[in-house]
């Protein structure tokens, strides 16, 4: 809870149980450093004075953030109302050619290591695949790796397939996907009604004060505070941050400080070496977490194609409707691994490019 940087108390009429619909509810919305989204929210039954309580309260806090103890403040009945923890969406990028099981392990394992430390709660998992404009060597095109990634994902409850950068005929940045996912989120929550109420009637900013009143109502379904989204990878995505041209500085920067990554290890990858050795994932590493995966395995695309090519079978490797339709349309032959060859990788070519 340390690292607030502004909270918001508004009155919940909404909320109110009572016949003259005066508002029985304070609702505190608290705002991290991190993000300039809302990062949690507190209800708080409105009774004798807790109006001017929470007040004095989120002055005392942000002051001095080192005295947060909520629980000197408020009832244990009120507190029981608000979970605190960060909403999460994670996201992993890839070619998925062809989604693995190990791919959805990744989400397991990642949601599994959030909830351990007791301050996210992982609300979604998105898959996006590349769009064939990335021009890696073998990769078949977007609708197959698609479909694939969608029939891999029927059964779970909370993992979805993302259409949007797959279907691109360009190629997308990373931080540009995370932008949009993280966008996509916080549009249909609050972020339209987070603007707005930023900008006063002659169009002017208008200034952040530490506590006000000017937040929407508590129940208002489109104001629920924005989950944040989170770039799920393995180790050796990690690593590949550092190959020269590949990535640009400012977008490591900015998905290591604004995004976060959770990372899960992989055989032939260091990836707390990795992190050591840069000065940018240094700097961020708090927002970096690290997850071991101890029932080691080296499940890959790459592996499943060549095991594929040379007529092997990959049953159990990825998911049985994956293997149906891999077979169905014979995905996997000497020729498509031929695609793109002597293509530049995208991520270079723009890279490259002189301003
Ligand atoms: N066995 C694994 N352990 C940890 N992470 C993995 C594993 N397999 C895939 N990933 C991660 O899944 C994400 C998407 O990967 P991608 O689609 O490139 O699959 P891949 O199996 O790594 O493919 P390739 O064999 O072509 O490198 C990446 O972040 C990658 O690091
Ligand atoms: N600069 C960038 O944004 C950048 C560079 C290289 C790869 N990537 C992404 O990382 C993923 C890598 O996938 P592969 O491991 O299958 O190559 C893809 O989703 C790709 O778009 C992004």
């Amino acid at each position: 809870m340390l690292g607030l940087s502004r909270i918001v108390l508004t009155l919940c009429p909404k909320l109110c149980k009572c016949r003259h619909g005066n508002p029985s509810y304070v609702c505190m919305w608290l705002y991290s450093n991190e993000t300039r989204a809302p990062s949690s929210r507190l209800v708080i039954p409105l009774q004798g004075d807790t109006r001017t309580r929470c007040s004095l309260w989120a002055q005392d806090c942000l002051s001095n953030p080192a005295t947060f103890n909520l629980k000197s403040w408020f009832s244990s009945e009120a507190m029981e109302k608000s979970d605190e923890r960060i909403e999460v969406v994670l996201v992993a990028t890839g070619s998925f050619n062809p989604i693995t099981v190990m791919h959805l392990r990744l989400f397991e394992l990642g949601r599994d290591y959030l909830h351990g430390t007791g301050k996210y709660k992982v609300v979604k998992g998105i898959i996006s695949p590349v769009s064939d404009g990335y021009k890696k060597k073998g990769l078949v095109e977007g609708s197959h790796r698609l479909e694939m990634a969608q029939l891999a994902t029927k059964n779970s409850d909370w993992i979805e397939v993302e259409p949007w950068e797959c279907s691109k005929k360009d190629w997308t940045e990373t931080e540009t996907v995370l932008r949009y996912y993280q966008q996509k989120l916080t549009c249909t929550d609050n972020g339209e009604i987070e603007e707005k109420k930023s900008v006063n009637r002659k169009g002017q900013k208008r200034k952040r004060n530490n506590v006000c009143q000017d937040v929407p109502d508590y129940n208002c379904p489109e104001i629920k505070v924005p989950p944040k989204v989170k770039l799920l990878c393995g180790a050796d995505f990690l690593e590949s941050l550092g190959v020269p041209n590949l990535w640009k500085p400012e977008h490591v920067r900015e998905i290591v400080s604004s995004f976060g990554l959770v990372c899960i290890t992989r055989m032939g990858s260091d990836a707390r070496k990795f992190i050591y050795e840069s000065d940018i994932l240094w700097k961020y590493r708090d927002n970096i977490h690290l997850v071991e995966e101890w029932i080691t395995n080296d499940i890959s695309s790459t592996k499943v194609r060549r095991a594929l090519r040379r007529g092997m079978s990959v049953r159990y490797l990825v998911p049985d409707p994956v293997l149906d339709y891999i077979k169905k349309h014979d995905l996997y032959s000497e020729e498509s691994e031929e695609k793109n060859t002597g293509l530049t990788l995208e991520p270079f070519l723009r890279n490259s490019k002189k301003p």
